[in-house]
């Protein structure tokens, strides 16, 4: 481990100087798309200003005989398209493949500038993180680029979660962490084959109801779906607030199951992250309106941060009980609306209505 007097010297000589704070910028959806596939590719133009990141895939999805396609598209789409304020993330090969060396050394050097984070599949411990970390500070330094390229985990083997506090703190380049229920669920040998989302088959049962001196009787006992993902989510974004950076939900492989993919998207809203992948274009929308607090938790946690002052003691509003920690969970909602809002006028004017309303109750 680097001393903590080092921690944010850079990697090589001439190359920029480690972020001090992950800079949060909007990212509910993470886009994925081929960039070796024409018609894919094709759509980014009018893609890049509907999402908050779009993604340039080269692993998994990807057909071993068009790495090199996908590669070069990728290279050709960075350099043609205009991405406005839209981020550009590329997924690059696993660290133990014959493709992730070639990437990484295609891509600083070509489309350096553009690309804000690279996200490594399949990390194992924090040992990947330093390799890529110090790879790319060499390439960076070469390609004499002022602006450090930031590092986004999958969390996606048993060894991987195992060694999650560490992964998330291995370097001042980790942006975030996005869990890969698909590689996770076959490197644990769980007995799915889902991308994401429930397994009916995963269930709580009530008790028996009793019959006559308390015995167990014949009736019905309801089932309850629990959720595969929920120890594993809480851990990840523990992790990731421990250490700053950001936690993501991943892909959803039921494309056609908009509802279950939207309860996926929410859950892990609720606990914590601040987006997911969307891998077609019909999931931009949900984690948009997902991962965009409601106008309504916007205008009543603007509501009581107003009431409370300086933030601390306690008061009353509409019979509940405010003090400093609700203070500080209303921060949070109001604090990321106005992130958003800054980006999407259609949520900043929603925003201001309900704000409006709220004040005039
Ligand atoms: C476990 C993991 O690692 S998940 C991450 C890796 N997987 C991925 O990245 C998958 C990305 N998505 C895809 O490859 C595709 O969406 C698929 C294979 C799931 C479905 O593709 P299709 O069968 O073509 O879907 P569909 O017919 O509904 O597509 C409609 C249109 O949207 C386009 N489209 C589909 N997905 C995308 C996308 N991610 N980005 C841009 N355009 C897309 C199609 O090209 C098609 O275009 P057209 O109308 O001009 O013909
Ligand atoms: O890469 C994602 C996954 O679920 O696997
Ligand atoms: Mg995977």
């Amino acid at each position: 481990m680097r001393s903590a007097k080092d921690f944010f010297r850079p990697l090589a000589v001439g190359a920029p100087a480690p972020v001090r704070e992950v800079p949060f910028r909007p990212s509910r959806m993470i886009h994925f798309f081929d960039p070796g596939n024409e018609k894919m590719a094709a759509k980014v133009p009018s893609l890049a200003p509907q999402v908050d990141v779009l993604l340039g895939n080269l692993e998994d999805a990807v057909p071993a005989d068009r790495k090199e396609a996908a590669r070069a598209g990728l290279v050709k789409t960075a350099r043609d398209v205009d991405f406005g304020d839209t981020q550009l993330w590329t997924r690059i090969n696993s660290l133990d493949s014959p493709w992730a060396l070639d990437d990484l050394l295609t891509l600083v050097p070509e489309i350096g500038g553009k690309l804000d984070v690279v996200m490594v599949p399949k990390v194992e411990g924090a040992q990947d993180i330093h390799y890529v970390d110090r790879l790319l500070a060499q390439l960076e330094a070469k390609a004499g680029l002022t602006r450090p390229i930031l590092v986004h985990a999958i969390l996606e083997t048993a060894a991987g979660v195992a060694a999650v506090e560490e992964i998330a703190g291995a370097s001042p380049r980790m942006q975030g962490i996005s869990l890969g229920p698909a590689d996770l669920a076959a490197s644990r040998r769980m007995k799915t084959t889902r991308v994401g989302g429930g397994h009916p088959d995963y269930l709580v049962r009530a008790d028996p109801p009793a019959s006559g001196g308390g015995a167990a009787g014949d009736g019905p006992r309801p089932t309850f779906q629990q959720d595969l993902w929920h120890y594993t989510i809480a851990r990840m974004v523990d992790a990731c607030a421990a250490h700053g950076i950001l936690p993501y939900y991943g892909p959803f492989g039921d494309i056609q199951d908009t509802t279950a993919c939207e309860d996926q998207f929410r859950n892990a809203f609720l606990l914590g992250c601040v987006g997911a992948w969307s891998l077609h274009p019909v999931q931009i929308g949900i984690a948009k309106r997902v991962f965009s607090p409601s106008p309504q938790d916007v205008a009543w946690a603007r509501r009581v941060i107003a009431a409370m002052g300086d933030g601390t003691g306690a008061v009353m509003i509409d019979g509940k009980m405010q003090d400093d920690a609700t203070y500080k969970q209303c921060l949070v909602v109001a604090d990321l609306a106005d992130a958003l809002a800054a980006r999407d006028p259609e949520l900043a004017a929603a925003y201001a209505a309900a704000t409006a309303g709220e004040e005039a109750r």
